[in-house]
């Protein structure tokens, strides 16, 4: 169980509250645009790209790194099947009765990142909290597997996780592989720079909120790893931050987002941008999303690419010990800051 008994967002919506509880409220520039979108916001869409189109991809690819950070695949391999299940599975762990879910609670002894069913990410107790509950499970590499860990009750559910966790450790070795060759580097460069990969896979349940627009599902955030492939149902919530306007990132039922995280900016020194991105919630519909992490290991100590430093492009950022870059970000949390920010290098 978690040491600070952070209720389950869902057990708050189930007993209706009717006022958001005062730690959830977000500070007012925060918050999820109170006077309804701009129509500036929907003047841009987040890139499409055809994984398929051999001969337009790589070039899709590297326009989308540069200029958003973030992308839709489809066409990409992955049997849109295997997203269904995955979200399936999801659903039914969710919607199963809160006793049994209970027994997959996370051990926050275990520190802020432990694997299972829990609710608050951060270790500070006076950080606002998110819109929701969560499911993290910890697949690669195979020694930190242990489906046991993961529900028992919801029948399939830890198979279609292996499957699912082998195939998107597929996609995202094939992504990076296109990502290294768009910035004329070896095939192989990224994936080798962050060595063996560690994979989580996080499944977000942001219940319907009494309140909307004073909470977020989950606060801005860049995500701390290599590369992150997130799919959602149908509701909508996730916005990428593009140009300081929140552009929402439209449900595409077979496709997967593609996210570029801090370690991908910090080795192709920041011509790739790790997207800034948030959750906002809803007052009706609960919504559901698998992010599955491609992380370094924690000792794995991450350098910019020697190839992408010149004199017109001097290093940005110190090198670090991935390690070391998450915990910092556990104790701080984003605070609406970058985290890698903190990396900048004086010039
Ligand atoms: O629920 C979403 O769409 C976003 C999830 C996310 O950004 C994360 O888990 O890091
Ligand atoms: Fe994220």
């Amino acid at each position: 169980m978690e040491a600070t008994a952070a209720p389950r967002v869902q057990a708050l919506a189930d007993a209706g509250v009717p006022h958001l509880p005062a730690q959830y409220i977000q500070p007012p520039d925060l918050r999820a645009d109170p006077s309804g979108r701009p129509a500036a916001a929907v003047a841009a869409s987040i890139p499409v790209v055809d994984l398929s189109a051999t001969a337009s991809a790589a070039d899709a690819v590297r326009r989308a790194c540069a200029d958003w950070g973030a992308f839709h695949v489809v066409n990409h391999g992955v049997p849109p099947a295997l997203l269904d299940e995955m979200r399936g599975a999801g659903l039914a762990f969710f919607r199963a009765p809160m006793a049994e879910k209970l027994r997959f609670g996370c051990d926050r002894a275990k520190g802020a990142a432990a694997e299972g069913y829990g609710s608050r990410m951060l270790a500070n107790d006076d950080s606002v909290l998110d819109w929701r509950d969560y499911f993290d499970h910890h697949t690669l590499p195979e020694s930190r597997r242990d489906p046991a860990r993961w529900p028992d009750f919801v029948p399939g559910y830890r198979d279609t996780v292996v499957r699912y966790s082998n195939s998107m450790k597929g996609l995202a070795q094939s992504l990076l592989r296109i990502i290294s060759e768009g910035l004329n580097l070896p095939p192989s460069y990224m994936e080798e720079a962050v060595g063996e990969p560690y994979q989580n896979i996080t499944i977000s349940y942001y219940s319907p909120c009494p309140q909307p627009d004073l909470a977020l599902g989950l606060q801005s955030h860049s995500d701390f790893g290599a590369i992150t492939l997130l799919i959602q149902d149908d509701v909508g919530g996730l916005e990428v931050l593009k140009d300081r306007t929140w552009i929402p990132v439209p449900p595409l039922s077979d496709g997967i987002l593609v996210i570029l995280s801090d370690q991908t900016e910090i080795i192709t020194n920041g011509r790739y941008k790790s997207a800034v991105h948030r959750a906002v919630v809803n007052a009706n519909r609960a919504r559901l999303s698998v992010a599955t992490f491609y992380d370094p290991s924690k000792s794995r100590k991450i350098c910019t690419a020697p190839q992408l430093v010149s004199k017109e492009h001097p290093q940005k950022y110190q090198d670090v010990i991935y390690g070391d870059y998450v915990s910092s970000w556990y104790i701080k949390g984003p605070e609406g800051k970058r985290n890698i920010d903190a990396l900048l290098i004086k010039q």
